[in-house]
């Protein structure tokens, strides 16, 4: 019960209750509310519980409002045609339109394409110290079970994912705990496995690792005086000691209820069994773990396999101790911290300025919904887009025919455009939004670059981009080369305009089709390819679509721009990108109006002719 509310008002609340129990509640509400809010709103009722507020609020609800009867259809006014069209709102249905579009139209994904993320195998479960119990047998030989294996990770790059923000907003990733032993021999039953999705393009590379057995070996070799640097063949596991460190260690073992630890000290223990690993492990990639998984994946891979479980007490029987009271733990798992890199998978990469008309673009050659507006930055995120050919019905390829099988390409019947955000002057220099979105473009097959035609000098602005993106090349160039020596690789930079290195990294080939297992090898698992060679990025066929060509004076120019790609196509001017052996095969300047899509069919042509070409 409340506390009741104190008041001046001499007005009793047993004379409004009596009152209002005499009147229909409607009558109450419609004679008293206009008295009594006043009064409770200002505290001065007197001695009205909160219980008694409740009550009355009930009782003066209004009730609900009658449903109206339907007037016979005679009696409704009939509204004319012309007086209907002017009571409407002014709505013009030509009014909208794909490529000036209302906010919300925009498509809202949310989009990450970086992020570090922990995966932890599942511990083993305990073993179980337990003894037959039977009528008649009051003490019954051992029978504890073993605990069971902890659940595995694996990853799996599948279509239709297109964003890590699920796996950046986790953090770690737990695989299950393998279940106790039981009594009668149970085994306990296995971990979960957890599966890790991510979208097709995602670059896997592991920053640390912790493995409970590789460590717990470093430890019995400091032990035993060893080097950590010690070579594994150089130690004996059986020697005399070997599992010293082991033996004692009493966080390694289950206990029957009611011995003491000091039994520890006291009972003759027998040496902890050798830590074991499960069958699976064998199956793991070679770490450190640095993994290229552009194509669609058919089935899960293994990343970390579980820990195996500890030990029942049936396995401590020796002739002299019939009835052990102990089993051991379960093992703890390997935890690998991992950073994911999504680089969007699109034929065709969009390099501009801010507000050049990317997005617009893009819009004019796909069903893409991403933002436009007239300011800069508006991308924020990168989006792709698919350019659908001729209906779905494909086109004859333009390639040549195999010389061997005499046979053509399939006819290509779409192909895909990334939108980044754009790139400003000094971007490598983190200024704007950066040079990380460069990583979409960088698996391209084609680089187009867009060019506000009415934003100033084309020529300028186009030696710009190159600029940032030759910057954003020795980044990488830098950052593979380092990868490579922390994974002890070769520690040789790859020349310019040779083929592109990936650090080292493994490229993923579905099971279908694993590559022979030499068990002799040790070097040899079903996870070793040949490394991806890309070329380049200065390597990469590339045009220049020319944006806002239907605004004025914007002809010169244009002309200018033709003028420059002709003379770097002849070998007159050095290539935008100061490379040597940079393309230069076919340059050509294409001038669009994107608002209105004019100039905009021939994109898909001159893209192909790059593509297939
Ligand atoms: N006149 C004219 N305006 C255009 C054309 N293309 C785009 N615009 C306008 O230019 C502005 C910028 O267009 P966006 O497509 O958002 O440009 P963006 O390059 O994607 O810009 P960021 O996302 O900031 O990098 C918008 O107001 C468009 O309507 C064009 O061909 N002609
Ligand atoms: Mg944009």
């Amino acid at each position: 019960m409340g506390a009741p509310f104190a008041g001046r008002c001499s007005t009793s609340w047993r004379d409004v209750s009596g009152a209002a129990r005499q009147m229909a509640p409607n009558a109450l509400a419609s004679t008293l509310t206009p008295f009594l809010y006043p009064c409770l709103l200002d505290r001065s009722f007197p001695i009205i519980t909160r219980k008694q507020l409740r009550t009355f609020r009930h009782v003066a609800q209004p009730s609900r409002p009658r449903r109206r009867l339907a007037l016979p259809v005679h009696t409704r006014r009939q509204t004319t045609s012309a007086e209907a069209a002017a009571d409407a709102p002014a709505v013009d249905v030509n009014q909208y339109d794909h490529l000036t579009p209302e906010p919300p139209d925009f498509s809202s994904a949310s989009f990450t394409d970086a992020c570090t993320l922990t995966l932890a195998a599942g511990a083993g479960g305990h073993g179980c110290i337990s003894f037959l119990r039977e009528k008649y047998i009051s003490h019954g030989p051992p029978n504890g079970g073993d605990g069971g294996t902890g659940g595995s990770v694996y990853i799996q790059a599948v279509r239709g994912e297109t964003s890590l923000h699920k796996l950046a907003r986790r953090g770690i990733l737990k695989a299950g705990r393998g279940k106790n032993g039981q009594g009668s021999l149970r085994g306990g039953s296995r971990g979960e496995d957890i599966l890790v999705v991510v979208p097709v393009g995602t670059v896997v590379r592991e920053i640390s690792r912790h493995d409970p057995l590789v460590e717990e070996d470093a430890a019995a070799r400091r032990a035993k005086g060893f080097g950590s640097d010690a070579d594994e063949h150089d130690i004996d596991p059986d020697a005399e000691g070997a599992d010293q460190t082991r033996q004692w260690r009493r966080d390694k073992w289950l206990l029957f209820p009611g011995i003491l630890p000091k039994a520890f000290t006291t009972a003759d223990f027998p040496p902890l069994p050798r830590p074991r690993r499960s069958n699976l492990a064998a199956t793991e990639p070679p770490g450190p773990i640095r993994l290229d998984l552009s194509q669609p994946m058919a089935q899960p891979l293994l990343l970390a396999s579980g820990a195996t479980g500890g030990l029942g007490n049936p396995h401590f029987v020796t002739k002299t101790l019939h009835k052990p009271k102990f089993a051991t733990k379960g093992e703890d798992a390997t935890r690998i911290h991992l950073q994911l890199e999504l680089k969007l998978l699109a034929d065709v990469g969009l390099v501009g300025l801010p507000n050049a008309g990317k997005s617009t673009l893009l819009r004019a050659l796909t069903n893409s919904r991403t933002r436009v507006g007239s300011w800069a930055f508006t991308t924020l995120a990168p989006s792709v887009g698919t350019v659908v050919l001729d209906n779905h019905t494909g086109r004859p390829a333009l390639a040549a025919p195999d010389p061997v099988t005499g046979m053509r390409k399939a006819g290509r019947t779409n192909f895909t455009i990334a939108d980044i955000p754009g790139l400003i002057e000094d971007a490598h220099l983190d200024r704007g939004l950066g040079l990380g979105f460069l990583r979409h473009i960088e698996r391209a097959a084609v680089l187009a670059f867009v060019v506000d035609l009415a934003a100033g000098d084309a020529v300028a602005a186009l030696r710009g981009l190159w600029r940032e993106v030759g910057e954003y090349e020795q980044l990488r160039k830098r950052e593979v080369a380092a990868e490579t020596r922390r994974a002890g690789g070769d520690e040789t930079e790859e020349e310019d305009g040779a083929e592109g290195d990936q650090g080292g990294m493994v490229a993923y080939t579905p099971y279908e089709n694993p590559p022979a297992f030499d068990p002799e090898d040790p070097s040899s698992t079903h996870m070793v390819l040949p490394p991806l060679a890309l070329p380049p990025i200065s390597g990469k066929p590339w045009l220049v679509i020319a944006t806002k060509a239907d605004l004025p004076a914007t002809q010169d120019n244009f002309a200018a721009l033709q003028c420059y790609l002709r003379e770097v196509q002849e070998g007159r001017q050095p290539h935008p990108s100061g490379k040597v052996g940079a393309w230069r095969r076919r340059l050509e300047a294409v001038p669009v109006c994107a608002m209105k899509r004019e100039g905009v069919s021939g994109i898909a042509g001159v893209i192909l002719g790059l593509l297939d070409g």
